[in-house]
């Protein structure tokens, strides 16, 4: 990557609500902040492993934190107009979808992004989970004819794609400092790059990049179409 050109790098798992807030807000400004030439590089990483490489615990694993929770994530789907529930099977093990877009970064980028959406909204809104096979073989062929699905969910287990995972969510936490997600590594276009957490750092970024809020400030309830 040049080191002189403005880039937000987006370390989402779809296992965290709000890296789907993240995934989300982003998405829809993707246009605007190529306008002002920064460019967004979503990348899957494995949240359970970014706890564990940096010491860290779900939130819900500390008693105060799991109390202010509820507050957060209400407040965050008021703000970004993005209503869902928390489904029964919450946390599940993300690895099986982080896999799959990890292999279809690499192998399908075309169709990358449709992916990554179609993840988060099954997860999220639909309430499918996609730990289970059959649920993910669904999620996939609503981007992939059967035949491809198939393909990518078989390859997805590959020892290529776990390393892959693996390495990405260990650069991740041990050289860029995460210690969860939404993560961002967000490089100024003059040679400096910083890290941001979380999905309600956006203004600060805004001013880290140099950029006019005015033009990315979000609209209300953004429709779930325009993604
Ligand atoms: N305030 C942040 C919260 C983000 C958050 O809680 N992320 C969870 C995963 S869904 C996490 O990794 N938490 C680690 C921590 O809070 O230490 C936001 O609005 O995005």
């Amino acid at each position: 990557m040049a080191p002189h050109k403005k880039k937000i790098e987006a370390y989402l798992d779809c296992v965290s609500p709000y890296s789907f807030l993240a995934f989300s807000y982003l998405s829809q400004r993707r246009q605007a902040l190529e306008d002002l030439n920064v460019e967004i590089e979503f990348i899957p990483v494995f949240l359970g492993g970014i706890m564990a490489s940096s010491g860290n615990k779900p939130p819900m694993a500390l008693a105060a934190k799991s109390a202010y929770s509820p507050y957060d994530i209400k407040r965050a789907q008021k703000y970004f107009g993005l209503r869902f529930k928390v489904p029964d099977f919450f946390p599940f093990l993300s690895l099986l979808p982080q896999r799959c877009l990890t292999l279809v970064k690499e192998a399908y980028t075309e169709q990358y992004d449709a992916l990554h959406k179609a993840c988060f909204q099954a997860l999220w809104l639909d309430h499918k989970d996609l730990s289970k096979q059959e649920n993910m073989l669904a999620v996939l062929e609503t981007v992939f004819g059967t035949e491809q699905a198939t393909k990518i969910l078989k390859d997805s287990q590959g020892p290529d794609v776990k390393k892959k995972l693996n390495d990405v969510t260990k650069h991740t936490a041990e050289t860029l400092g995460a210690y969860g997600c939404p993560w961002f590594w967000v490089h100024d276009g003059k040679g400096k790059a910083e890290p941001f957490f979380g999905s309600d750092r956006f203004h600060y970024m805004w001013d880290f990049l140099d950029l006019p809020h005015q033009d990315l400030e979000l609209v209300p309830a953004p429709a779930l179409g325009k993604l």
